[in-house]
């Protein structure tokens, strides 16, 4: 695990989440020496999938150790990972926000 992130603060989450992926998105004509997401983007597809099961692994051990910062550490990785995939694949937040919504009863 790395470091964990320190004096965190509540967010607006769909501002941070638009503002990430508008990020993630403008990593796809980045470089992939000098970026992480554009390496995920831009590189072996079965490189990012296995982050997602990697990351839901850690939020899962996270959850079993009932480890309340931790979870949010892992649930971070998480979503960023499956926003970048979200990217790679191209669907967009407006998108999810649609399929979400159309569940709501
Ligand atoms: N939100 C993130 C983000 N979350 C996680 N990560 C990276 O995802 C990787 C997680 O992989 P690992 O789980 O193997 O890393 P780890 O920390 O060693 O292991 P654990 O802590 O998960 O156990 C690390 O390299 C993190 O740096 C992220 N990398 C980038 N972002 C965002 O993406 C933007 C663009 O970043 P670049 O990738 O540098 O272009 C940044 O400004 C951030 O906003």
């Amino acid at each position: 695990m790395g470091v964990r992130t320190a004096n965190v603060q509540d967010g607006n989450i769909g501002e941070t989440l638009t503002g990430l992926a508008e990020v993630i998105h403008g990593r796809r004509e980045a470089s992939p020496e000098q970026s992480y997401t554009a390496r995920l983007l831009q590189g072996e597809e079965d490189e990012l999938l296995k982050k997602i099961a990697e990351e839901a692994s850690e939020v899962i051990m996270a959850c079993k150790d009932n480890d309340h910062d931790h979870i949010r550490y892992e649930a971070g990785d998480l979503v960023y990972h499956l926003m970048v995939t979200l990217e790679r694949y191209g669907v967009t937040l407006p998108e999810l926000a649609g399929e979400l919504d159309a569940r709501h009863k």
